[in-house]
């Protein structure tokens, strides 16, 4: 079943190009990772696959009844959200925020949703402490126990590994890996870590402010875009 769809998609800023005619699908199950050099689009694409950014061309389609707030969204880490002073806890439970409608209190399934995914995450032994005297990798677990809060359908993870040790990277890629297996949600990647996205996702976007591949990993490995940018490296 397709989940997301885009046909012909560009985006500008002020009438400046920023990526232009991209057109892919995302199915149940599939781990997508986004490549490509800095500059190429790919975080104005994520907030384009998010509905926070309006496509000057083409369209962004959602199938199986998705709605944007059904998305599981862990962001690039900014220096501020380092810094967060609030405890692993709260932080992960922020990512029911989206689902409380016109209710102002935490429901009681939703506090649930959030100690099974700090449990699935393994951080619950964390859980009173500050998020921002955490390790990197502790953090990203927390990032991504907050976003499993939005989903059980697909996670939109921007550059998930980038800042971490290999071990560390190691780990996430392994967690990002079980999600799919065993609980089913369908992954979508940006990622600088080119051979990481190669070895671990089932298909690649390649843009270079426009699109040079779409298609299985198999098949990147061995196209003209694939040759050039891992015989290169990750940027
Ligand atoms: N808010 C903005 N206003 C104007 N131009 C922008 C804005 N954000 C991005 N751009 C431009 O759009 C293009 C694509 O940027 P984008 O951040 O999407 O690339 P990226 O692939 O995510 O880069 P990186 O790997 O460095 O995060 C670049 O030319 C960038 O300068």
């Amino acid at each position: 079943m397709c989940l997301l769809q885009c046909k012909h998609v560009s985006f500008s800023y002020e009438g400046r190009p920023a990526v232009a005619n991209l057109s892919f699908e995302v199915h149940e199950g599939d781990y997508l990772a986004i490549v490509g050099e800095n500059g190429a689009g790919k975080s104005t694409l994520v907030k384009g696959l998010l509905r926070l950014k309006k496509p000057v061309e083409g369209s962004v389609i959602y199938g199986d009844r998705l709605r944007p707030d059904e998305i599981g969204y862990l962001p690039q880490q900014t220096q501020v959200q380092k810094d967060f002073p609030a405890s692993v806890y709260e932080v992960v439970l922020s990512g029911c925020l989206n689902q409380m409608g016109h209710h102002v209190f935490f429901s009681k399934a939703q506090k649930n949703t959030a100690r099974e995914n700090m449990e699935i995450l393994g951080i619950s032994p964390l859980r009173e402490r500050c998020y921002r005297d955490l390790s990197g990798g502790q953090q990203q677990r927390v990032l991504l126990a907050r976003a499993l809060c939005a989903t059980r359908k697909i996670l939109l993870l921007d550059e998930p590994v980038t800042g971490l040790d290999p071990v560390v990277s190691g780990n996430m890629y392994r967690i990002i890996r079980n999600l799919r297996e065993e609980k089913k949600i369908t992954i979508v990647m940006v990622s600088h870590d080119v051979e990481g996205a190669v070895r671990e996702a089932s298909h690649i976007l390649h843009i270079a402010g426009r699109q040079m591949f779409f298609g299985t990993a198999t098949d990147y490995r061995k196209s003209p875009a694939g040759k050039v940018f891992l015989g290169g490296g990750s940027s």
